[in-house]
Order: C-alpha cells, then sequence, then structure tokens
C-alpha cells in the first residue's frame, strides 16, 4: 500500500479529482486515510487529503508525499465518503466539502519565502532586502518594493530559490505546570533548613510537598498569594521543576452550570419518547418529526433521549440555530450532562472551537450542541441527531458546498443506524409533507406544560391607527398592554423583525433614496457615527446635510431600527426599564450573557430585540409579546415569505405565558387579513399547513416540485444577459417537458458589488440528468469564468432567492 490517492487543495474542476502520489517508505504504515498531507504540485507545495491507499497506479512516474500534517486522521471514513456525497449532490469541489467539516484552524496556510543558495552577498539590491539573512518571507520582498526583474535574474542564476511552506494554523493552549523535583522527605529537610524570614518558600514547598500531581502554576501563585520571584529560586536549585502542558481553552466552566435531573414525563411526551427509545434501543435508523407547541417540553425529550444513547455507550449530536444558541440553550445541555458536552458555537474563538472539536475526536465527549457545521462531529459512534427548530433556514449553508444540514444529518443516520429528531413547533412545509405520506415518523406534542393555554392573540391593524391620528409605532393597545404589565410588575418582550426594517435615508421633499453606489441597495443609517454603510459591500459615506437630488435640507432617516425603537418607547413610557438586544449591543463576547440575565434578574421590564429574541427563550415572568410590525418578511421575493411569517409570529408569541402566569400577544400588521397573519394568530398550523400546500401546487413549488437556481453575475449588464440566456437555452434543450424554466430574470438584489446579477429558476419533479447537464453547461463557461470576471453559481437547493 505505498500509492495514496489524494485530494488536493485546489478548487478547480481539473482538480477536482484524486491525484497519485507515492508514500515515502519512512511513511509506509504511518499515513492514512483522512490524514492531511503536504504533496507537491506544479512548482508548488500543497496541502491534500488522502482518500485511499493502494497497491497500484495508472501511472508510473509518480511524486513523493513530501510530508505527513497529522497523527491520527482527521476524517474518519465516513466523513471521507459523506464528503463525496455532499460534493456530488451539491455540485461542489470535494476539496470544499472535506474542509467544510473541519475547523477553521485545520485549513492549510501557506506561505511563500526566498532563500539564500550562495554565501557572498546577493547582487541588484536584494542584499538590502535580505539584509544577511538565509530566508525572508515573499511579502517582505513585495513589501518593500524590491525588483521583480532582479529577483527572477537571480533565480535563473541559482542565488536564491523560492520555496513553498504549507502549515497548519492550530496552536494548542499550553500553561506551565510545576512539580516535585526531590522527594518529599527531601523537600521537609529542605524546609526546615530554610532561613526564618523565606516563609513564601517555606509555604509553597509545603503544599508542593503534599501534593501528588504537578499544580498549575497560576494556581499555585493565586493559592498562596505570592509571585513567581518566590517560586524562581526553588525551580532554579533544582527542588521543584517546571513543564508545559496542554490545556483547552474552555469558554463553559462546568462549574457555572447547577446540575439538573431528568424531570417526570408528561403523557405526550412519554408516548412521543418511546419511539424514540424503540429506535436507540434496536439500533435502528428512523427520521422523526417531533411537532410540538413552543413551550411543549421537546427540550425534555431530547434530553432524556441523549441520556438513553449515553446509557448505550453512544454518542448524540445536537443541532440548534445559531441565533438560538444562547446561554440559556447550552446551559439545559451542560446542566444534565456537564462536562460530557462540547459546545460548537460561532461566537467561540477559532482556538476554542479547535479544542472543543478534539474533545470531540479524541472521545472525550458524547455530546456535541452546536451551529450548522457542528453535524460534521467526527463521532463514530453515533446512537442520535437531533435538529431543533428544523425549519430554520441558517441550516443551509449559502456558500460553497451549499449543504442542508438535515440532508447530512439523514445520511449519517443511515450510516449509524441511529434516529433522527426533527423538531420543531412549526416544520418547514417540505418536512410535514413527509411526516403526512409516511416518510418519516410524526410525533405530536400538542399541549404546552401544565395544561397552560396558548397566550391570546390580539391584532392590530395599524392603518386604523393611523386613521386616528396615532402616528407613533406603538399602538393604543401595545401602549396600554405594556403599562399594565409595569403597574404588575410582569415582563415584556418586544420583537422588531430586522429585515426589511433597517433604517434608511430619504428626502422628503423629492423622495430620493440614498443608495450605495456599488449595490442596489439603500444605505443603512449608523447613528453612533453619523454614518451610511452598506450591509452588502463596505462601502461607507458620512450622512449628507442636503438631498443628493434636490438639495433640500429635509433629508432624514426612515424606517424602524431597534436603537429608534427604544428611542420612542422611553419617550413613550419613560417609566420602562428597556435591554436592548440587536446585532451592535450583543457585538461583544459575553454581552448576549449579560442582557439576558439582566433581564432573567428582573432589573429590567422590557426585553426588546430581533430575530435573536424570537426563539429558545424560556422566562417565567413574561406575560406580554409584542410584535411591533408582523409583515416585514411578507413582502420579500421569495415563495417562502408566508411560511416565514408564520414561523416567526408563532416562535415570538410563544415566548409568553410559558409558565404559570397567563400570556398575552399583541401583533401590529398592515395587513391583518393575510392568512399567515390570521392563522399564526390562531396557532393553527394545520390549518396553514393545508392552505399553503394549496398555493405551492398551484405556483410548482416545494414541496410539489424541486428548484435550482442559476445566478450569473459580471460587471458588464449586457454580458450577465447574454450569458444566462444561453444558459436558459441549452438547459432548455436538455430538460423533460415536465420542468420548466423561469428567466433569465433580474435577481431581486440586482447589483451588488458593482456586479450585475441575474438568475434563472429551474422547476422539476424529476430529472436524473440534471446535475450532470448543470455540470457539463458549467465546463462549457470554466474558461471565461476563470480569466474573465464571469460568475455562475448553482444552488441545488435554494432558500435564498435574493
Ligand atoms: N415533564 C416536565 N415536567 C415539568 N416541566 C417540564 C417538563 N418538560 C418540560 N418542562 C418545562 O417546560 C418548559 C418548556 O419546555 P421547553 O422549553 O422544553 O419547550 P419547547 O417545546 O422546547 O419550547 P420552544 O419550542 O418554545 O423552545 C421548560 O421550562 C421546561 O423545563
Ligand atoms: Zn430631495
Ligand atoms: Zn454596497
Amino acid at each position: 500500500m505505498n500509492i495514496a490517492k489524494v485530494v488536493v487543495d485546489v478548487p478547480a474542476s481539473q482538480t477536482n479529482r484524486l491525484f497519485d502520489y507515492k508514500v515515502p517508505a519512512e511513511l509506509v504504515g504511518t499515513i492514512r486515510p483522512g490524514m492531511r498531507v503536504i504533496v507537491p504540485f506544479g512548482p508548488r507545495k500543497i496541502m491534500g487529503f488522502v482518500l485511499l491507499l493502494s497497491d497500484r497506479s495508472e501511472f508510473d512516474r509518480l511524486k513523493e508525499i513530501i510530508d505527513v500534517m497529522d497523527v491520527i486522521p482527521v476524517l474518519t471514513d465516513e466523513l471521507l465518503k459523506l464528503g463525496k456525497w455532499i460534493s456530488e449532490k451539491t455540485l461542489s469541489f470535494y476539496i470544499s466539502a472535506y474542509q467544510a467539516m473541519l475547523p477553521q484552524v485545520l485549513k492549510a496556510k501557506y506561505k511563500k519565502e526566498l532563500q539564500r543558495q550562495v554565501d557572498g552577498d546577493l547582487p541588484f539590491g536584494l542584499e538590502e532586502i535580505f539584509a544577511h539573512r538565509d530566508v525572508i518571507p515573499y511579502e517582505e520582498f513585495i513589501e518593500r518594493q524590491g525588483s521583480i526583474k532582479s529577483l527572477q535574474k537571480a533565480i535563473q542564476e541559482g542565488l536564491v530559490e523560492v520555496t513553498y511552506l504549507v502549515k497548519s494554523r492550530e496552536t494548542k493552549k499550553l500553561e506551565t505546570y510545576i512539580d516535585k523535583h526531590k522527594e518529599a522527605i527531601e523537600i521537609e529537610e529542605i524546609i526546615a533548613d530554610l532561613p526564618a524570614q523565606a516563609t513564601k518558600q517555606k509555604e509553597i514547598l509545603t503544599y508542593m510537598a503534599e501534593v501528588d500531581e504537578p499544580v498549575r502554576q497560576k494556581k499555585l501563585l493565586s493559592l498562596l498569594h505570592t509571585t513567581r520571584a518566590a517560586l524562581k529560586p526553588l525551580i532554579d536549585r533544582g527542588i521543584l521543576r517546571e513543564h508545559k502542558q496542554e490545556v483547552y481553552r474552555n469558554p463553559y466552566k462546568e462549574e457555572n452550570y447547577p446540575r439538573t435531573e431528568a424531570l417526570t414525563l408528561t403523557e405526550e411526551q412519554a408516548a412521543a419518547i418511546d419511539p424514540i427509545f424503540d429506535r436507540v434501543e434496536h439500533g435502528r435508523h428512523d427520521v422523526f418529526l417531533l411537532h410540538g407547541v413552543t413551550g411543549s417540553g421537546k427540550t425534555e425529550v431530547y434530553l432524556q433521549s441523549i441520556q438513553a444513547v449515553i446509557n448505550n455507550g453512544q454518542e448524540a449530536i445536537v443541532l440548534v440555530p445559531e441565533i438560538a444558541l444562547t446561554p440559556q440553550m447550552v446551559q439545559r445541555f451542560k446542566g444534565r450532562f456537564g462536562s460530557n458536552v462540547a459546545v460548537l458555537h460561532s461566537a467561540l474563538s477559532a482556538g476554542e472551537k479547535f479544542d472543543e472539536w478534539r474533545k470531540i475526536q479524541r472521545k472525550e465527549v458524547q455530546v456535541v450542541v452546536g451551529a450548522r457545521s457542528a453535524i460534521f462531529a467526527p463521532f463514530e459512534n453515533l446512537g442520535i441527531i437531533i435538529i431543533d427548530e428544523e425549519h430554520e433556514t441558517s441550516y443551509k449553508q449559502e456558500d460553497h458546498p451549499r449543504y442542508h444540514a438535515r440532508d447530512v444529518a439523514i445520511f449519517r443516520g443511515e450510516h449509524h443506524a441511529c434516529p433522527v429528531i426533527l423538531g420543531s413547533a412549526t416544520p418547514m412545509l417540505e418536512t410535514y409533507a413527509r411526516a403526512e405520506k409516511g416518510v418519516y415518523q410524526l410525533l405530536t406534542l400538542s399541549k404546552r406544560m401544565n395544561e397552560a393555554s396558548m397566550p391570546e392573540v390580539e391584532l392590530v391593524d395599524m392603518r386604523s391607527e393611523l386613521h386616528a391620528g396615532n402616528r407613533s409605532m406603538f399602538s393604543r393597545q401595545l401602549k396600554e398592554a405594556i403599562e399594565e404589565r409595569l403597574a404588575r410588575n410582569e415582563q415584556i418582550v418586544l420583537f422588531l423583525n430586522r429585515r426589511g426594517y433597517s433604517t434608511f435615508v430619504m428626502c422628503r421633499d423629492c423622495g430620493h433614496v440614498i443608495e450605495c453606489p456599488h449595490c442596489d441597495i439603500a444605505l443603512t443609517y449608523h447613528r453612533k457615527n453619523e454614518r451610511l454603510k452598506c450591509h452588502y459591500c463596505s462601502h461607507e459615506d458620512k450622512m449628507p446635510n442636503q438631498c443628493p437630488a434636490c438639495e433640500s435640507e429635509t433629508i432624514r432617516y426612515f424606517g424602524t431600527g431597534t436603537q429608534k425603537v427604544e428611542e420612542s418607547l422611553t419617550e413613550l413610557i419613560p417609566q420602562a426599564r428597556v435591554v436592548r438586544m440587536d446585532v451592535d449591543t450583543t457585538r461583544k463576547k459575553g454581552s448576549h450573557e449579560t442582557l439576558l440575565n439582566k433581564f432573567a434578574d428582573k432589573q429590567a421590564d422590557i426585553l426588546l430585540g430581533t430575530q435573536m429574541i424570537a426563539k429558545g427563550l424560556d422566562f417565567a415572568n413574561v406575560t406580554l409579546v409584542g410584535v411591533l410590525a408582523a409583515d416585514s418578511l411578507l413582502h420579500l421575493p421569495d415563495f417562502r415569505a408566508a411560511e416565514k411569517t408564520f414561523q416567526l409570529l408563532t416562535q415570538v408569541s410563544g415566548r409568553a405565558g410559558r409558565h404559570t402566569l397567563p400570556g398575552e400577544v399583541v401583533i401590529q400588521t398592515y395587513t391583518p387579513e393575510h392568512y399567515s397573519v390570521q392563522m399564526a394568530s390562531k396557532y393553527d398550523y394545520t390549518s396553514f399547513y393545508r392552505k399553503e400546500m394549496e398555493m405551492r401546487r398551484t405556483f410548482h413549488y416545494p414541496p410539489y416540485f424541486f428548484l435550482a437556481l442559476i445566478t450569473v453575475s459580471h460587471p458588464n449588464q449586457a454580458k450577465v444577459i447574454e450569458v444566462s440566456k444561453k444558459i436558459t437555452m441549452l438547459l432548455n434543450n436538455q430538460l423533460s417537458r415536465q420542468a420548466s424554466i423561469l428567466g433569465p430574470t433580474p435577481s431581486p438584489l440586482t447589483r451588488i458589488k458593482d456586479r450585475y446579477r441575474y438568475q434563472s429558476m429551474i422547476k422539476y419533479k424529476n430529472e436524473p440528468n440534471l446535475s450532470k447537464s448543470i455540470k457539463k453547461i458549467m465546463a462549457m463557461f470554466e474558461d471565461e469564468t476563470k480569466q474573465n470576471e464571469l460568475l455562475i453559481s448553482v444552488d441545488m437547493q435554494p432558500y435564498q432567492l435574493m
């Protein structure tokens, strides 16, 4: 087995295959599939993943692997298979799929260096840059504006050589530990001999004489209230010794999570968990949809299912949407399973993520709770996979590889013969349809804990508020309801949908809206530094004093940001204490937690926020939920707009009255008659499902049809149109008559970063050759996409239609 088949770190279609390399004699037996290796590739050295070992190759002159980067494989056999499957399903490169499965720090870092090949001075001003060093980074040469011509000459003459380095970014955190270097008895003699005034040294030695294990220096010093100065002489004299030892960067200190015990399940919970227990016990794969209203105790079902898996000696993956991975959520898992849990969260530093990942790789934990990419946790004995809030679109990666975590979960569930649980109060239409057809098993929790009823919802028509002369963003009903709660010392959650409600700047005279000069979108006003920013590119501008179109001075910012809501709220109800939670107030690490704690400790009456407060929160004292503008999502150019609105309204409403106090919800809207607003206000998922299914059937959308979205972009609009048309024509020739292609039309966001964007949407029922056809078409444009600025992107399961 001295031939390795390697996927190399060059994401391009010509290199999207296996390359054969010879395993050098000294590495035979060391190199295994799933390891990262360094291989020569053209003039460079690059990283690659070993997929297979073999005895033979079709080629006879093979290059040798230069080095191996791992001691144990970073990808298991299962993950190697999975990566292949993902790249085929999503039409992405193998290398992108494998890299998506690993922590960022395991991506290779490339460095180019210049190496002196002669003893004497270098000519042509090169020596000035080298400054008598043997090796310098190539960037330094560029930074100091060295002459490329003279460098080329020096290389030709053999004076300098270019070398490429491949490095891993991984770092390990080391801490100093102190240990005895002499027997305890000897140390006691030394203590007796120490002069009387060396009290600190005596204390240190007395302490060390009594412990059996090395002690962390930091801990030792703080325990004895002393400094390194007292310790150092003892090390110098050889009585104690120090060494560096690897420690995990642990962002979640176990002692902060009080332990919880399993609750006695309600009848409904018990009925739902039984079939799960059965699959765990018999090692059988099945996909369950756990459809449970908000506050019905889905999390407890997850926790007890996981306990059964742990008892079975197996492992569990729990996915939570990024935005719902709140301290409260982590608390629930750490509280039940303590240090047996790894948490993968985007707010962790790259190093912390790597450490959590290694706990999984080394089988030091049996449970991982994390956002989308945690689905790739390198467990080898999976007993269950749980996806909470399965309807969330953040489970779809919007970048290569465009995979959906649900598909990956089912792949892994089949491989490990274990159950997959999809949980939600508002399942995605596609998921519920599969449960209806019996592809998934439906489990239902129809009641809240303690039979508490769902909070009463009141719809307020904002148009009539306006007619009644109320121009504020708070209706009279909502204002009154807030004041009532304040008087009773109860708490309030106010929700503002961020999307579509950023603050834009408009001229009151002529209606001119200030847009980004590079993108097709209004700039957002940031009050803090009086600047306008683009959310797509990084364009920034000062807030103008005059309208650029008509020079009128009545230019103002419009729309409703959370900041503005907070201001008018304190104006309207000055006694209210408000905690605002949005991207701006939660940027700092730990601020999320601080704000929520403040609310939990009742140091505030109102929690005002965006999407990030819509789910997962469980506060007993919250009795009122207000939704400021229900329809902001409704008018997005997206066939899922009604579904997303229904889901969001249901989730937000679910934050009220979760415990003993009854809850109330006030939803402000400009379209109270819309079916998704109507049915959300009655918590009527089934009617919504039926109605929405009808719409989808009529308009040929999922789950009746599959979609694929092709987006073409280029700085030149004519070019984009030409290419889009050609692609559409080529596709039309290859698809069956059942399929249809919409477009090409300008994308809803027609220009981003100075690039025009057009899209074609394919709707189809059964096109076994679709992937192949698209690949073929992409290949036809390959030269142009490489040389030119043409970009063609394909999404085989689009969720973002912008
Ligand atoms: N069997 C039980 N006995 C007593 N209390 C329970 C039980 N199961 C769950 N609870 C409590 O009920 C509350 C709501 O449960 P949980 O948060 O798990 O609901 P959920 O279905 O996950 O809700 P959501 O979808 O809104 O997040 C929690 O405070 C939880 O501790
Ligand atoms: Zn104007
Ligand atoms: Zn822009």
